[in-house]
């Protein structure tokens, strides 16, 4: 199921943004976090039009749990996609959720120019580009350059 069309490289369009905004709401309510109470989804589209969801998932071992936007990464590279157009992020705080520094740099791998829609529980968003969430980031060009 083509989410978007592959061939616009336009910001996604109201009705796939619609629904990656849904996906994420969705993955929210799978999140496995009975140590936090945080529940946190994220929805992925990749450059072909196709969405990964991904939620947080908790551990007694506390330090192993994941993050939800790490896991639809993940999720998404382990089935062939590793060109990413946009990512949003859904939790229950009456702010708009920001990705944590780990997820940022493991975002950053894919490229700079992408956009993360940061929701609220109210449906609002804002959009940031990831070099906006991370500048002056670190990524695999920099290796090439010793
Ligand atoms: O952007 C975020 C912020 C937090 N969490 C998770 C990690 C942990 O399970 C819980 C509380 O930090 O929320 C995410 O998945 N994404
Ligand atoms: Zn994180």
């Amino acid at each position: 199921f083509q989410a978007w069309d592959p061939h616009c490289s336009l910001p996604p369009q109201p009705k796939c943004l619609q629904l990656l905004l849904r996906r994420c709401r969705e993955a929210k309510d799978c999140a496995y976090c009975p140590y936090s109470r945080f529940p946190v989804g994220a929805a992925l589209l990749t450059a072909n039009g196709e969405i990964f969801s991904g939620c947080n998932v908790e551990n007694a071992c506390y330090s192993l749990g994941m993050c939800a936007e790490r896991a639809a990464i993940l999720k998404a590279i382990s089935e062939g996609h590793t060109r990413f157009k946009a990512m949003a992020i859904a939790s229950n705080m009456s702010d708009f959720i920001t990705p944590c520094g780990a997820c940022r740099q493991v975002m950053r791998e894919f490229g700079t120019d992408w956009d993360i829609y940061l929701t609220k529980p109210d449906g609002t968003y804002i959009v940031k580009t990831l070099r906006e969430l991370l500048p002056l980031s670190f990524g695999p060009e920099d290796l090439q350059k010793a």
